[in-house]
């Protein structure tokens, strides 16, 4: 198998597309028409919740997989569910996995490294259990914190190496107060460039044919500066890059991200895309959702190209 930065590359190809949709839905914003349509007053309010949860996510994959080279599952809104949630997501995320679409665990994840072995067995690698390895969930790519430092990564990039998988390392993110911490200056360097220059490191032995390594970083769409910044000290590190839209973050603003050959990031979009019908004339969800990720997605190509 590929590595996880060829494997992009070549999605991202196959596709013309670094867009990547996020999958950030809960129930209250699912059109009332759809859960009408499905809900079933002889089901339990939870089989009611996992069935509705599932078909419109699906739905929504099937109208933008033409537009987009993968899906981000944002765990906070599969968790809020419990247990539930995570039962949908793990459907869902053999469903986009069917579909040849690179699959995104956004859990930023990380613990002391026997717990973060843990996450990374989950989510990128397998469980001993009984003596066998299972394998759980079949994501591509997870992201992770790196506050607590090497250890914490170390099981994450072990199971990159091993088993091809890609790593997201949160580096400057999209919110408005992520200068509280992350802009804090120490010896003449802000924190965030501190920690790219961790990602580096920790990324220079999984470098796929292509030369760009598995071990990337969030940069939020926002912070174009830091975008200019991160590249210079990342040049070979795929940015998956979220924040644009609701956030404020300017498409115009992707060619500060992009390396020399104007490659490199992934861009996602959630709330634009999974709730596209509130802003669009067409009721139909499915076709609002296609043609707003269509429409990113060329202005996108439009921006970086
Ligand atoms: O710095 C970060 C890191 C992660 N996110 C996640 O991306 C999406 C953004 O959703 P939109 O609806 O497109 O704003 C969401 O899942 C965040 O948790 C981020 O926004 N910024």
């Amino acid at each position: 198998m590929l590595n996880f930065s060829d494997r992009l590359i070549d999605a991202i190809k196959k596709k013309n597309s670094v867009l990547v949709a996020g999958i950030d839905t809960t129930i209250e914003n699912i059109p009332d028409y759809f859960i009408k349509k499905f809900y079933d007053n002889e089901r339990s309010e939870i089989d009611n919740l996992k069935t509705i949860l599932f078909e419109y996510n699906r739905r929504i994959i099937d109208a933008v997989e033409e537009n987009v080279v993968g899906i981000k599952f944002q765990a906070a809104f599969f968790e809020q569910y419990s247990y539930h949630g995570f039962e949908v997501l793990h459907k869902l995320c053999e469903y986009a996995k069917n579909k040849k679409l690179v699959v995104i665990f956004d859990g930023k994840r990380n613990d002391i490294s026997s717990s973060a072995k843990g996450y990374s067995n989950a989510y990128l690698g397998e469980t001993p259990v009984f003596g066998k390895k299972m394998r759980f969930f079949e994501f591509d790519a997870i992201t992770t914190n790196p506050y607590l430092g090497q250890d914490g990564i170390k099981p994450f990039v072990e199971d990159c190496e091993r088993f091809k998988k890609g790593l997201f390392v949160l580096v400057k993110t999209s919110n408005p107060s992520s200068a509280d911490i992350q802009d804090v200056v120490v010896e003449d360097k802000k924190l965030y460039e501190i920690v790219a220059e961790k990602v580096f490191e920790w990324g220079k032995n999984c470098r796929g044919k292509e030369g760009y390594s598995d071990i990337g970083a969030v940069v939020g769409a926002t912070q174009p500066e830091a975008g200019k910044r991160i590249r210079h000290i990342l040049p070979n590190s795929f940015l998956l890059v979220p924040g644009i839209g609701v956030q404020g973050g300017k498409v115009e603003d992707l060619k500060y991200f992009v390396d020399s050959n104007n490659m490199g990031i992934i861009v996602n979009s959630s709330r634009d895309i999974i709730y596209a019908y509130k802003n669009y004339v067409h009721s139909d969800f499915e076709k609002s959702s296609y043609l707003v990720s269509k429409s990113i997605k060329e202005s996108i190509n439009a921006a970086i190209s």
